[in-house]
């Protein structure tokens, strides 16, 4: 058997897909969509308040396309927190203005590849990339993706030197994107469909593509690399959001 990398796991993370039902929204009263409007506004305050007592993060983004309107990411201490603001959430005017479009349930993740030397929770670098305050970037780009298993294309079966080599060109090339794209590595082994969320943001959403891109062409990607849907979109504060759900 080959050994499994150790991971060191942060905060747990939610990405909350939605789509609007516009044509409810649309045909609601003037009072019910202020009313709706206040308690959106009430959440957004209620999630830059945990972030800022550093007890979680939270990313608001609209989605370009189809496959949803807007996106919120969580990141939360315990699975429970998440549950609970999702509940809460879902019982709000606004929410039900909403449908669901997909959801991902994961935890922050890290692992040994690149590992360094004592204890890890004691650097603090290392604890802050595993309890991250999410970037408030232009852009965000989010993916599942699994390592592949499949006849002599099996991540799994790899020894430890072997995968830890492939890491490191794989962190060389992600490391050329520093300051351009920041990466969040969710692991979702045991929580959901893929073995690992991707979440990216940038200022420029060409940086996406061209380190995406990059990447495909490193082994790690492109012998071992599945991937799921993308999803891209745009920064949303309290008052983009409400220019966004204006008639
Ligand atoms: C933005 C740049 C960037 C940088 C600097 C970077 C670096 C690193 C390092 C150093 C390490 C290993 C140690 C750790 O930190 O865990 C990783 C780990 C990982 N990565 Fe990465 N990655 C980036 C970016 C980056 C992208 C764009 C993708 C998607 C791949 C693609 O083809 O679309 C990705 C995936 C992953 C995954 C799934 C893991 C976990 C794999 C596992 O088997 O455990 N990653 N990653």
């Amino acid at each position: 058997m080959s050994e499994a990398a150790q991971t060191l796991e942060g905060w747990y993370a939610l990405h909350d897909f939605r789509a609007i039902d516009w044509q409810a929204w649309r045909e609601a009263d003037d009072d019910v969509r202020a009313h709706a409007l206040d308690e959106l506004s009430g959440f957004l305050r209620e999630w830059a308040q945990t972030e800022e007592n550093k007890q979680g993060s939270t990313a608001v983004y609209s989605i370009v396309g189809q496959k949803a309107d807007f996106v919120f990411m969580h990141l939360r201490e315990t699975l429970e927190e998440l549950n609970d603001m999702e509940t809460a959430f879902n019982k709000t005017l606004f929410a039900g203005f909403t449908k669901p479009a997909y959801s991902y349930v994961s935890v922050v993740e890290l692992s040994n590849y690149m590992g360094g030397s004592g204890d890890p929770m004691e650097n603090p670098e290392v604890v802050a990339r595993l309890k991250p305050i999410l970037p408030k970037a232009s852009h965000i780009c989010f993916y599942p993706m699994n390592k592949r298993r499949e006849g002599s294309d099996n991540w799994y079966m790899l020894g430890m030197e072997e995968r830890r080599a492939m890491m490191r060109s794989h962190g060389m090339i992600g490391r050329k994107y520093a300051g351009k794209v920041k990466q969040i590595i969710t692991g979702s082994v045991g929580f959901d469909n893929w073995e690992w969320g991707v979440t990216l943001f940038a200022d420029d959403p060409l940086q996406f593509k061209k380190l995406v891109y990059e990447m495909r062409f490193d082994e790690v990607s492109a012998r071992y690399g599945d991937f799921g849907d993308f999803y891209v979109g745009n920064l949303l504060d309290e008052s983009k959001f409400a220019a966004m759900l204006k008639l």
